[in-house]
């Protein structure tokens, strides 16, 4: 019986660009456009993430109260939703883990991105991008959620030939390349 020895997952800096191939990041950063508002009291980030509902769905905004996640953690699923798009919104000031890889064929451990989320930043799966469940860290935490409702199956999974483990004795940037 073969065994396979889980590959250690690299975390990294959550920003813009690095996610753009998986969705969107929302923050309010300088690069957002922006503009202000209301007499001069508000900034406006404006436009901030594609949400898809899909042609025959509508978003809807939930609250998903995550428990913490231990670390080391073993990655051995993953999911994506092929009828809509994701977003989590932290609500509680602690940071959180994102896990992705690019919509289409199952990944493998190789096709996995891991990023660190800080409690300003949320994300935006795009349609069909693969992703783990929601990872909270430090403490129970909430986040809006904007997601997709509407017939038929929107969840598929898919179970790791090699499972993924991210540490945190290197913190950002530790572990090896996937
Ligand atoms: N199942 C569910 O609504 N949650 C997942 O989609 C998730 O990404 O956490
Ligand atoms: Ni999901």
């Amino acid at each position: 019986m073969t065994t396979h020895t889980a590959v250690p997952l690299k975390i990294q800096a959550l920003t813009r660009e690095a996610f753009a191939p998986y969705g969107d990041v929302i923050e309010a950063s300088d690069s957002a456009h922006h503009f202000t508002i209301n007499g001069g009291n508000t900034e406006r980030f404006h436009d901030l993430a594609y949400i898809d509902p899909g042609a025959d769905g509508r978003a809807i905004v939930s609250i998903f109260r995550g428990q913490p996640r231990t670390l080391p953690f073993s990655v051995q699923m993953m999911e994506r939703h092929p009828k809509g798009s994701q977003a989590f919104i932290p609500m509680s000031g602690h940071p959180y883990l994102v896990v992705v890889a690019p919509a289409g064929k199952p990944p493998t451990v190789k096709d996995i991105k891991v990023f660190l989320a800080q409690p300003g930043q949320g994300v935006n799966y795009a349609t069909g991008t693969w992703h783990h469940p929601l990872l909270a860290l430090e403490a129970i935490s909430d986040f809006v959620v904007i997601d997709r409702s509407g017939p038929g199956a929107n969840c598929d999974e898919v179970e790791l030939a090699v499972s993924g483990v991210i540490a945190w004795e290197g913190g950002i940037g530790g572990g090896r390349d996937v």
